[in-house]
């Protein structure tokens, strides 16, 4: 039997978008075709009676590009001002797209604080579920304006690959999907290796396969690389969620996903850790 078959039955689905995905390569402005491709396939998925959870990055790619910065900000209150820019103008393109549709957006900002403390935490878990009960997709994204984890630190704790597996941990998600500008895991970084292998099934994530994510991005708008994407695996299969790496070159991916085709890198989810995220904050 085909392994993704299952994933024809996923109910409760995060979504993560890489800023690779949505801007256009030369200009860093918004690839709004592709955009309205994604909120599509969203749309859809929520009228198939899933709950849908989209992590969007892409805040601070659109804030510079609409300053006309061209390179990335080196300054952290420069690169806070761009998200504050481009968080809200991003928000407002989400919020008309998914109302063609009929759909309601609702923005969720979150930093690492909001999932270290047990009330916080607890706050937003109780959030996720009214939002949803109510049949609105969040849209999540790191607070970039206060939190300065994510953009600073991108190896430790708070990109947008991590956040998304500690959403879909939160809201016990049973599918995370990552969509990016690469097919998904290959042995080695393959625009840097060109004998890197694609990989199509991850039963057990090992030492071994984390160290084949390196943290080099293949675009100027990526953060974190591979890296992030492998501790995001082992997080949200730690969650008893499986997840998906793919191209989001094309967001019509999503649908073959859900469909069991064979698009992009799956990551079998572990037994469920009861107190995956306790644990994981406990350490910090
Ligand atoms: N083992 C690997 N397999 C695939 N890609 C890798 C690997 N190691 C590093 N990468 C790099 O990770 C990049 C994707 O991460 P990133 O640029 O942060 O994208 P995004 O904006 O989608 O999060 C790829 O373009 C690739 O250059
Ligand atoms: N929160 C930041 C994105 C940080 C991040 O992880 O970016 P990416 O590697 O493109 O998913 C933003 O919205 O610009």
């Amino acid at each position: 039997m085909n392994i993704r078959e299952k994933l024809k039955d996923k109910k409760r689905i995060v979504i993560k978008i890489g800023s690779s995905s949505l801007t256009h390569k030369e200009t860093g402005r918004l690839d709004l075709i592709k955009l309205e491709i994604l909120v599509r396939e969203l749309a859809d998925l929520h009228n198939q009676g899933k709950e849908v959870i989209v992590v969007s990055s892409g805040a601070i790619a659109v804030g510079r590009a609409a300053m006309g910065l061209q390179e990335k900000p080196s300054r952290l209150s420069e690169k806070q001002a761009c998200a504050a820019i481009g968080q809200a103008r991003l928000m407002m393109i989400y919020q008309k797209l998914f109302a063609e549709y009929s759909q309601t957006a609702a923005q969720v900002l979150i930093t690492k604080y909001t999932m270290v403390n047990d009330i916080t935490r607890e706050n937003a878990r109780n959030t996720f579920q009214s939002l949803l009960d109510m049949g609105a997709i969040p849209v999540v994204n790191e607070n970039d304006t206060v939190s300065t984890d994510e953009i600073e630190f991108v190896n430790t704790f708070g990109d947008n690959d991590t956040l998304s597996a500690l959403v879909a941990a939160l809201v016990d998600a049973d599918m995370l999907i990552l969509l990016s500008d690469i097919d998904g895991l290959f042995t080695d970084d393959p625009n840097v290796n060109p004998n890197a292998e694609f990989i199509d099934v991850v039963e057990k994530l090992d030492d071994h396969l984390m160290k084949m994510g390196k943290g080099s991005t293949g675009s100027k708008v990526g953060t974190g690389g591979m890296a992030t994407k492998l501790s995001a695996a082992r997080i949200a299969t730690g969650a008893g969620a499986d997840m998906v790496i793919a191209n989001g070159a094309d967001f019509h991916v999503i649908h073959k996903i859900m469909q069991g085709r064979k698009y992009g890198t799956l990551f079998l989810a572990d037994k469920k850790e009861q107190d995956i995220l306790q644990e994981l904050f406990e350490n910090l």
